[in-house]
């Protein structure tokens, strides 16, 4: 399997699967979204389309990052999620960085978004799918982000067959700087559990796989063959 790992802006061309990494938090928050029940997330090119599609669609729940705001239901934090009850809903999720790097591959023929909470699901999926070429999209930092590239490397890793102990790449992202501004107060719209919960490795066994629906970018679970040929979820 032939790997790359790019900032958003790095992205030439389409590649043939790509994965979109956003650890802290967007793609942690959506897998805590897809926990609690909620059956696609509509990513949003912007917080104008997230207000209209909210507008058009009142039952679907708005979600950014940042402080709360009027007219969105939620906040990009994990901690503060896991205990909505998402059952059957539609979220629209707009974020900085993981929203934008997802829409950044939309064209691409496989595009998986994770984080460390879906690590494992993740890289059996591109093993399942035969990925000869895999471009990681680094979502943070322009590319820089330690939490998101610790991420890309490890799925990488397990993708490959290659071993791979995690703790040293979840030690990588515990010392990020995404980290400490979240532990540190500094990013509004925070649970002080944010930083523990996007590092859970594996907390759930499903994929997350986006794809154009209706001229909509849509994020939804996949269940991902274990090891055995039995489905995982
Ligand atoms: O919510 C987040 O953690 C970030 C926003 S910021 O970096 O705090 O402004 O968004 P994400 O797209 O999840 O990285
Ligand atoms: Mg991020």
């Amino acid at each position: 399997m032939d790997v790359r790992f790019l900032g958003i802006a790095e992205l030439a061309e389409v590649p043939p699967a790509a994965v979109v990494v956003d650890v802290m938090r967007a793609f942690t928050v959506a897998a805590w979204a897809f926990a609690r029940g909620a059956e696609r997330i509509v990513l949003a090119e912007s917080l104008d389309e997230a207000l209209a599609l909210k507008a058009r669609h009142p039952d679907w729940v708005a979600l950014k990052d940042g402080p709360p705001a009027a007219g969105f239901d939620a906040v990009n934090s994990p901690g503060l999620l896991r205990s909505a009850d998402l059952r059957g809903r539609t979220v629209v999720q707009k974020t900085t960085a993981g929203t934008v790097g997802a829409l950044a591959v939309k064209d691409a023929p496989l595009v998986l978004c994770a984080g460390f909470v879906v690590a494992e699901a993740t890289a059996r999926l591109l093993r399942a799918r035969g990925c000869g070429s895999v471009t990681f999209v680094v979502t943070g930092d322009d590319g820089r982000a330690d939490e998101d590239l610790a991420c890309a490397q490890y799925i990488a890793r397990r993708a490959t067959g290659a071993g791979a102990d995690a703790s040293e790449f979840l030690r990588r992202a515990g010392g990020s700087r995404a980290a400490a501004e979240l532990a540190g107060g500094v990013r509004e719209g925070a649970h002080p559990d944010d930083v523990a919960l996007c590092l859970e490795l594996d907390r759930f066994p499903f994929a997350m796989v986006a794809a154009s629906e209706d001229s909509l970018m849509v994020l939804r679970p996949c269940a991902v063959p274990s090891p055995t040929g039995e489905a995982s979820s």
